[in-house]
């Protein structure tokens, strides 16, 4: 009967697991290495899952990017620029990532790639959904937020073209950042690696599923999504002259309304958030987010409808 309503995918027999797309973050480098030895765990019945480590040089180095941020790199300038040794690295593996698993934006693409970050903030599970209207991916997010319940795993939506960048998982038709949290640059944590492996299990179960030919029915799914960057309080040098407030720091996700601490001064001085209405926080106090200009990112809450899928 709501047949109709159905919208059809091609089954998606090509995914990919990135790891080191940031070398630092290590609960992405150290399960993407586990599964290049060893990937029993990862594959599905009728999908190839594909383990690969983006940023080699950056994970030997334990750092960020060596030359420039990979996850900024995949704009169609780089892509489509004449390669050569005297690029910047990232730019270089850009392009040798886009001929292995896109071009981007082209029928010969991956269906799904999940990209595994690590934030020091305190954002627990994040799934990061780069359209509205990717149904696909909003059906899979929802079948990982039903299966992990009661533990949650927000939705965090990146698609406004002034705020989104051009990250590595873009080169997919379909995809998806996963974002875990608390853990310092450099550090594994039990907790941590465990969340990103059951989130991965479980978005993986739902591919196996799809390609098998079960329909999701229609659902919604609740997001978050970003509305704007906040920086630090800087003097006319640029130089930090605040902190994040101590009852906003470790509080991604909780409301922020006008009039709520939001930055601490030096000499203790609290600046409160002075915004329209209440936003939901989060990347608070991101360590790879100073040399970004960016204390925190807001977000406000929507609820997005999911047409029922099937593979065609
Ligand atoms: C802390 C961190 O690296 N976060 C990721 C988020 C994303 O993958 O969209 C980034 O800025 O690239
Ligand atoms: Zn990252």
């Amino acid at each position: 009967m709501s047949s109709n309503n159905v919208v059809g995918f091609d089954e998606a027999r090509r995914v990919a697991i990135f790891g080191g797309t940031h070398g630092n973050e290590m609960s992405g480098v150290t399960l993407v290495n586990l599964w290049l030895m060893n990937s029993g765990e990862i594959q599905r019945r009728g999908v190839e899952t594909k383990a690969f480590i983006t940023n080699p040089k950056a994970v030997e180095k334990c750092s960020r990017y060596v030359d420039t941020d990979l996850n900024r790199a995949f704009t169609t300038e780089n892509l489509s620029c004449p390669s050569g040794k005297d690029l910047p690295y990232e730019v270089q593996r850009a392009q040798e990532i886009n001929t292995m698993f896109g071009p981007k934006g082209s029928p010969e693409a991956y269906d799904v790639i999940f990209d595994l970050h690590n934030t020091t903030s305190n954002m627990g599970c994040t799934l990061i959904l780069e359209s509205s209207k990717d149904h696909f991916n909003l059906q899979l997010m929802n079948y990982v937020k039903k299966a992990i319940a009661p533990a949650s795993c927000p939705v965090l939506l990146n698609e406004d073209p002034c705020l989104k960048y051009a990250t590595v998982r873009s080169v997919a038709k379909h995809p998806v950042g996963l974002e875990v949290g608390p853990q310092p640059q450099g550090v594994l944590r039990s907790n941590i690696f465990e969340a990103m492996r059951i989130i991965l299990k479980h978005a993986l179960d739902f591919i196996e599923l799809f390609n098998e030919g079960v329909e999701f029915p229609p659902c919604t799914v609740d997001v978050f999504k970003v509305s704007e960057r906040m920086d630090y309080p800087r003097d006319d040098n640029g130089n930090i002259v605040a902190m994040v407030h101590p009852n906003l720091q470790d509080c991604d996700w909780e409301p922020l309304t006008p009039g709520d601490p939001m930055f601490q001064t030096f000499d203790g001085k609290t600046l409160p958030y002075e915004g329209v209405g209440s936003v939901y926080p989060t990347f608070i106090n991101e360590a790879a987010y100073y040399e970004k200009q960016q204390a925190f990112v807001t977000t406000r809450r929507e609820t997005l409808a999911a047409n029922a899928i099937r593979k065609v």
